[in-house]
């Protein structure tokens, strides 16, 4: 069965497996299946949905590799032959017929016998082409016809299918492995086959593949544990607050954000990053917001003229008192090296701790803040990390690059290393907990690339954070707080507390994308326009 997979509304949440994993699933299936079944159920599947996408293509494409992936390929070919007889098809086939494991043989064997038209060169005009090059077994595409075809594969203004993966996208980390980019100029689809592999959704995955849709090939998916989840927090709305009664401002719980220094401390001025954090937190329901602006001079304002709800405070004395024990404290937007000045007592006394940009940037200066840091959740203090692909590279010493090669990987890492919620942001961020499975969301798009967009996502996490834990009710889970299910990708060991943090992390992610997904085409999107789409936990 044929399912879209729709980023924002994936339900229930999905397993994601890697290359491991896939390959070990779809050994277990080949042992039950009739030779070649399984490799029949998916040329099936991807003539049904090349028919689907192109029902009056002229002329079809099929670039087919070196191995099952190709195999795919040919014995789709086959089936549209008989399928599609109006329609010219053309096959280009790389590889060495002394080698092909057997599907892939039976595959080149049933395209031969259909009388299929076979050509090295890409057609000079077709409706659809399909890319079944390299699946799972993929690298990086060298110099050759292979990465000729692959090329018109990403230039051409046709619609194109891509088999199982797209050729030379890393399975596991959605690292581009090809020399050219992962653009393609015309509508793409990826149909991945048995299983959903991580790479699809994170990295270069989201450009690579387009838009996604699986066909587990009539095999359950659910033998291994998965590599990582599809995000997707229960979006049902719940009671509205308009139907709740018993409430007071302090039931929605305090929101604390020390950011955006002053112009006057070393000539950058980022107030507008704390403002953008703060108004979030207020729009996303948190019940009392309180402002402390660092590196304060005679002339850093003391309200918010367009926002007077914010309640300003002087930030050091918030940090060392009474208001960073109680509230949650997002750290960090804009604070410039300010943010030194506050971080060590936020790191001491803060319950529930969002660090974000400059916040971030002054632990990876410091390994004593770096220890401090991971020494929390022992104590049951809980925090929240934010960082963008450069900020994670700086925490773990190396560099955005490195990073972007395996998000995953680093989003776990870092989780380990600081015993804390980590929300690797950027196309597919990944939320990470210690010693969980990571989840990969699915909303988002370009549209957030843009300054002070990360600011209303700190703001947006501490703010849902605030109405679902609240310190004195440590340990207890709200009523309005989804629980956690059994495929939530949270296994029993973790606690309340980082459950919280890991559900307010996530809810926030998925929110945030999706406003940008409604977003009209063709307007321009500014931080300060996500605001006023912000709603708050759980309506
Ligand atoms: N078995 C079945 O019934 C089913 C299989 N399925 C399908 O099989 C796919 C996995 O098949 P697969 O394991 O054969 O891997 P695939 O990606 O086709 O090729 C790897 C080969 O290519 C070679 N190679 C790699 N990179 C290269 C490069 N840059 N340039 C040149 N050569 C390169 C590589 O060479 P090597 O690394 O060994 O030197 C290796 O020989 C999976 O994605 C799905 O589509 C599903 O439909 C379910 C049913
Ligand atoms: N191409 C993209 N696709 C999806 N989300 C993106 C993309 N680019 C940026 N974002 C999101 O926008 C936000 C940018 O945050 P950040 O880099 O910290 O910006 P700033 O510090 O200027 O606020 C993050 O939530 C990130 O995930």
């Amino acid at each position: 069965m044929l399912l879209r997979l729709d980023p924002g509304s994936c339900r229930p949440k999905l397993p994601l497996h890697g290359s491991a994993a896939s390959r070990a699933i779809e050994q277990a299936a080949l042992a039950h299946l009739p030779p070649h079944q399984l490799m029949q159920r998916a040329a099936g599947s991807i003539a049904a949905l090349a028919r689907a996408l192109q029902p009056h293509a002229r002329h079809v494409w099929l670039a087919c590799g070196p191995s099952n992936n190709g195999g795919d390929g040919l014995l789709a070919a086959a089936l549209l032959r008989t399928q599609l007889p109006q329609t010219r098809l053309t096959v280009s086939w790389q590889g060495n017929e002394s080698r092909l494991p057997d599907d892939a043989r039976y595959a080149l064997q049933q395209a031969r016998a259909a009388g299929l038209e076979f050509s090295d060169r890409p057609p000079e005009d077709f409706d659809l082409g399909i890319d079944a090059l390299l699946g799972l077994g993929g690298r990086g595409l060298g110099p050759g016809p292979m990465a000729d075809w692959m090329q018109t594969l990403q230039q051409t203004r046709a619609t194109v299918l891509c088999v199982d993966l797209p050729s030379g996208l890393a399975c596991d980390s959605g690292a581009w492995l090809n020399p050219f980019a992962a653009r393609p100029a015309g509508p793409r689809h990826t149909l991945s086959l048995l299983t959903l592999k991580p790479g699809l959704f994170t990295a270069d995955g989201r450009d690579a593949a387009g838009q996604v849709w699986l066909d587990r090939l009539g095999v359950a998916a659910d033998q291994l544990p998965p590599d990582a989840w599809l995000n997707a927090p229960d979006t049902e709305p719940g009671p509205t607050r308009q139907q709740r009664h018993g409430a007071h401002k302090g039931s929605h719980g305090d929101l604390l954000v020390l950011g955006g220094q002053d112009v006057s401390v070393d000539g950058n001025g980022m107030s507008g990053a704390a403002l953008l954090a703060a108004r979030a937190g207020l729009q996303a329901g948190a019940g009392r917001v309180y402002l402390g602006l660092l590196g304060a001079g005679p002339a850093t304002p003391a309200l918010d003229l367009l926002w007077p709800e914010l309640m300003f405070r002087p930030a050091q004395a918030s940090a060392e008192g009474e208001l960073a024990r109680q509230a949650i404290t997002v750290c960090g937007c804009g604070g410039g090296q300010s943010v030194r000045a506050v971080l060590s007592a936020l790191l001491e006394h803060s319950p529930r701790l969002v660090l974000d940009a400059d916040a971030l940037n002054a632990l990876a200066q410091q390994a004593d803040w770096r220890a401090q840091l991971s020494r929390r959740l022992a104590r049951g203090q809980h925090s929240i990390l934010t960082p963008h692909p450069l900020e994670a590279a700086r925490l773990l010493g190396c560099d955005s690059a490195q990073v972007q090669a395996d998000r995953l990987q680093a989003a776990r890492e870092l989780a380990q290393q600081f015993q804390s919620v980590v929300v690797l942001k950027g196309s597919g961020s990944v939320i990470a907990a210690p010693g969980q499975i990571p989840l990969i969301n699915t909303t988002g798009n370009a549209l957030l690339a843009t300054a002070g967009t990360g600011d209303v996502l700190a703001g947006m996490v501490g703010a849902y954070w605030a109405q679902t834990a609240r310190p004195g009710r440590q340990g207890q889970m709200p009523a309005a707080m989804p629980q956690p299910s059994p495929d939530s990708g949270l296994n029993g060991s973790l606690s309340d507390g980082l459950e919280m943090a890991l559900q307010a992390a996530c809810r926030a992610v998925h929110q945030h994308g999706a406003l940008a997904d409604r977003w009209p085409s063709g307007r321009g999107l500014r931080a300060g326009d996500l605001l006023a789409g912000l709603t708050p936990w759980p309506g």
